[in-house]
């Protein structure tokens, strides 16, 4: 089926701007979407609880901070990116005792609605705006005139407006200038997870430092085998975005694309493709968000600890020594772009 995909001439962003927003979290998306959807003419309330660190981050890009509840309360348009583990009891909490009939309720990714930790009620629009890009880019690409592209979906269209109201917040944060295309909670959620653990976040991480640990465990220098592995790997993918596979290949030697033919498939084998499959199906059957769930409730011991192991891997400290030689590569992540 061919996907449905809306454009900047789609979307008619008076429909947003008509609203007041409240975007509960301002983290990597929240600030994203609240500073491009105020420089896009929208009256924008921030929610944080008392006490949390964003709140000083958000007024001193002169945007007005309430509590979650408060901010709810004032809303028309309540879009929640708050982390996915918090969600559930921001909603009970914040969220369900201010959610009045024809009110929508926005999610920057699916899972809460898709596992059912939240349930919302049947007279409010239930929307999801979900940018195919860390928060940061969304923001640095409005701010350059671009966009990064949006999954947009509708679980529940109380007002039979939710689908036109979410392209205008499309619109709002730049995706419709990259392209925004129609989706299900369901199917962006899914998907979503799969290419992160798989392919984006996991797969990557996991294929870079292999690669950085055969390099240096056989002898050759740590500098040689960082540039190799992770450096290089910006370039080759800058290609893959611009022309596809095909153009990276028409770039790289014809040593590289034999190599690449011949080699890539004994790295990424029948055995990786069958846990590919092993892992859609703890997503889709709800094992990877239950277990997520129960790991965070129970304060995140795994995640503590592969964290501090991931930040003490040598490819960091390698990594950190030559960044610092390339003023233009460690460019700083700001909530300004
Ligand atoms: N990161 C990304 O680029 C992407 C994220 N998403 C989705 O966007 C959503 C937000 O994720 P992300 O931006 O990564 O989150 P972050 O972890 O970057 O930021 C979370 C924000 O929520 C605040 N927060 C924490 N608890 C609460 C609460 N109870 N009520 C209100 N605010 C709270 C945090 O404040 P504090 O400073 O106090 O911690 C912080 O400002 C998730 O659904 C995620 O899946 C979708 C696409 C990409
Ligand atoms: C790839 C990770 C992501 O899904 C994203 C930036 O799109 C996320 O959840 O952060
Ligand atoms: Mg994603
Ligand atoms: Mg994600």
């Amino acid at each position: 089926m061919t996907a449905e995909v809306f454009y900047d001439d789609d979307a008619d962003l008076a429909l947003i701007q008509s609203k007041k927003v409240a975007v509960l979290g301002y983290g990597s998306q929240g600030h994203a979407h609240a500073l491009s959807l105020r420089d896009s003419g929208i009256d924008v309330v921030i929610g944080l609880p008392e006490g949390s660190k964003s709140r000083a981050k958000a007024q001193e890009q002169g945007l007005r901070v309430l509590s979650p509840a408060e901010a709810s309360a004032e809303a028309d348009v309540i879009m929640v990116l708050a982390p996915d583990t918090a969600q559930r009891s921001l909603y009970a909490d914040a969220i369900a005792p201010n959610l009045t009939a024809g009110k929508a309720l926005l999610f920057g990714h699916g899972l809460n609605i898709r596992y059912g930790f939240i349930t919302p009620p049947a007279d409010v629009d239930v929307a999801m705006v979900a940018p195919k890009g860390p928060g940061h880019l969304v923001r640095r690409q409005y701010v350059d005139g671009k966009g990064v592209p949006c999954l947009v979906a509708v679980e529940q269209d109380a007002t039979g407006t939710a689908f036109p109201l979410a392209l205008a917040y499309t619109k709002a944060i730049g995706g419709t200038r990259a392209g925004a295309i129609r989706t299900t909670f369901k199917e962006e959620t899914e998907t979503d997870l799969f290419g992160e653990q798989a392919v984006l976040c996991g797969g990557a991480s996991a294929l870079v430092q292999t690669g950085f640990e055969v390099l240096t465990e056989a002898g050759y220098a740590p500098e040689i085998a960082y540039f190799e592995c992770l450096h290089e790997l910006k370039l080759i993918v800058d290609l893959m975005y611009e022309g596809g596979i095909a153009r990276m290949r028409y770039s790289v030697s014809d040593t590289a694309e034999y190599g690449d033919y011949s080699r890539g498939p004994r790295v990424v084998d029948s055995r990786v493709k069958d846990e590919m499959r092993k892992i859609l199906s703890e997503i889709q059957s709800g094992e990877f968000a239950r277990e997520w769930i129960a790991e965070d409730d129970a304060g995140r011991p795994n995640f503590t600890k592969w964290r501090a192991e991931g930040a003490a891997h040598p490819i960091e400290e390698t990594g950190k020594k030559l960044r610092g030689m390339m003023s233009w590569v460690d460019r700083p992540i700001t909530e300004t772009a």
